[in-house]
């Protein structure tokens, strides 16, 4: 049997549940336990399933790393992040990241994730991704754009980083590749 190629980028996504409180917000992370990014803290997340719209998969992978429930359509696209991991292409990656501010259950350990509550304004970002640092907080602040992450050769260091605003807020029906992103921002 002729196997389909592989898709490339590699389609995933990554769901950020949001508690609201009167003394600020907070943000579900995790430590990875195992399989790509194992050591980062890092927000649920991981493949789209053939068949799967991205929110599909956002829930999915929110249940089942988290235990927490939430309906795909209550979930906000808040951003897309492609990653680019020139030493190591098969890594490379087309992120939706959302937001679930509508959600049920207690979060719980999975064997892919450690889950834990953290305040917006004091994200783990020593044990998170490099990246990280230059996109997740503005987006919990409410920005809503397309972000290019282009890794170096360690495969773990920014060498470059581009963002575009989405028009008004609304996540852009195409796509964008690394041609699109201007050369500084
Ligand atoms: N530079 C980076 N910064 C970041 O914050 N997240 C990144 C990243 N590069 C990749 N990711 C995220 C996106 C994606 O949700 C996740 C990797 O996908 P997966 O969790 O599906 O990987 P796994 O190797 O665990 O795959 P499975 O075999 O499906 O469990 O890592």
């Amino acid at each position: 049997m002729v196997q389909a190629p592989a898709t490339h980028p590699v389609q995933v996504v990554l769901c950020l549940p949001i508690l609201r409180g009167l003394t600020g917000n907070r943000v579900l992370l995790g430590m990875k336990l195992r399989g790509f990014g194992a050591g980062h803290i890092v927000a649920p997340g991981g493949k789209i399933e053939p068949g799967e719209k991205p929110a599909q998969a956002a829930a999915r992978e929110l249940q089942e790393e988290t235990s927490l429930v939430a309906e795909s359509a209550s979930l906000e696209p808040t951003a897309r992040v492609n990653f680019r991991f020139p030493a190591n292409p098969a890594a490379d990656m087309d992120c939706t990241v959302f937001m679930a501010s509508d959600f049920s259950g207690m979060a719980e350990h999975s064997d892919e994730l450690a889950p834990a509550w953290y305040p917006v304004g004091q994200l783990p970002l020593a044990k998170m991704w490099e990246d990280s640092s230059l996109w997740l907080g503005r987006m919990l602040l409410g920005e809503r754009f397309d972000v290019l992450v282009l890794m170096a050769q360690d495969n773990e260091s920014v060498a470059r980083f581009a963002t575009i605003p989405w028009p008004e807020n609304k996540i852009p029906l195409t796509p964008l590749s690394e041609a699109d992103f201007p050369t500084a921002t």
